[in-house]
């Protein structure tokens, strides 16, 4: 019998999303025999230092494709929003699943809407996407760090250490609490991560027979639409780790690219919005926009100095 060995994360949200890849697989493939193998990453152990801090780059990632490389798995599951926007060499994304929920979702107790907030709410959130977003909106509340898997982070809520949190919609539903959920902050407003709500499986370039197995589970559309967002946060030199945020629909006229460069400091935002046919063009031409209204200095790549840093 045929068997294919899958490297996932242990937290509960990239166990249900393996299983799930897991499931999707048995009925591809009857008779086929799926595994899991579970690791633990660096990214799931460095909890005291924020993710940009400890170097960002495919923390999620390493210890799956180490697996992948010794022969130990066959293939790993991620969320596409944590994997670096370039593989390392030997690795490709065989498939891309049709995508959830791209939503961010507001989540508190006690309000039932991000602008329903007092004055000075403290929020919780580390993305540095989702800082910039809410010092846009709402330049008075007081954010503070937040991180560790989705259960840690709502018990921390739970805990009254904070007001309010934003977590993504897509892993409330796949863990079976969509009910967190007070509101949702949805494009063109606000956007997501670029491949927020994607899951992908990752399997070494040139095991054709394991790159068979995965085809099936491909959702073309999503997989346009996840590369034109990715293609604008590579050509912004971006990672997870960035105020940068990205959603693209396939619409009438081709595919419909939103994107945005923020800052998490002081809320000023720049936004695109683009359309056309290729993806990777479309992300490129988004991020050239973003550029010329001054993406570059929010993202600290030119040594710009501030207005009133300039010495008179
Ligand atoms: N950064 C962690 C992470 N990576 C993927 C998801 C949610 C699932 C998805 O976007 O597919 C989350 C949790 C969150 O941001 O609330």
């Amino acid at each position: 019998m045929e068997r294919l060995r899958i490297a996932t994360r242990k937290s509960p949200l990239a166990l249900w999303q393996t299983e799930h890849v897991a499931r999707r697989l048995r009925e591809a493939h009857p008779g086929l025999e799926v595994a899991l193998v579970p690791l633990s990453t660096r990214g799931d152990e460095v909890l005291d230092r924020s993710l940009a801090a400890i170097g960002g780059k495919g923390l999620f990632l390493k210890e799956l494709e180490v697996a992948m490389q010794r022969g130990e798995a066959d293939c790993a599951v991620h969320s596409l929003k944590d994997v670096p926007m370039t593989l390392e060499p030997g690795f490709a994304l065989a498939a891309i699943l049709a995508r959830g929920d791209p939503a961010d979702a507001f989540v508190s107790s006690r309000f039932e809407a991000l602008d329903a907030l007092p004055h000075g709410a403290r929020v919780g959130t580390s993305s540095l996407r989702r800082q910039a977003l809410l010092r846009a909106r709402r330049p008075d509340l007081e954010l503070r760090d937040l991180r560790g898997n989705v259960n840690t982070r709502l018990a921390r809520l739970d805990g009254g250490e904070y007001d309010a949190i934003v977590l993504a919609c897509a892993g409330l539903q796949r863990l079976g609490l969509e009910a967190r959920i007070r509101a949702r902050l949805d494009p063109p407003d606000w956007l997501p991560a670029p491949a927020q709500g994607a899951i992908a499986i990752e399997t070494r370039d040139g095991d054709a027979a394991t790159h068979r197995l995965l085809a099936p589970l491909n959702d073309a559309t999503t997989r346009r639409c996840v590369e034109a967002e990715r293609a604008m946060n590579r050509a912004l030199h971006g990672s997870c780790h960035v105020p940068v945020a990205a959603f693209a629909r396939e619409g009438g006229s081709g595919l419909e690219l939103l994107g945005l460069v923020g800052s998490a400091g002081d809320g000023r935002l720049v936004r695109v919005e683009v359309s056309g046919h290729d993806p990777d063009a479309l992300g490129r031409e988004a991020a050239r926009g973003l550029f010329a209204q001054g993406a570059g200095e929010l993202l600290g790549l030119l040594d710009l100095p501030a207005p009133g840093a300039i010495p008179g």
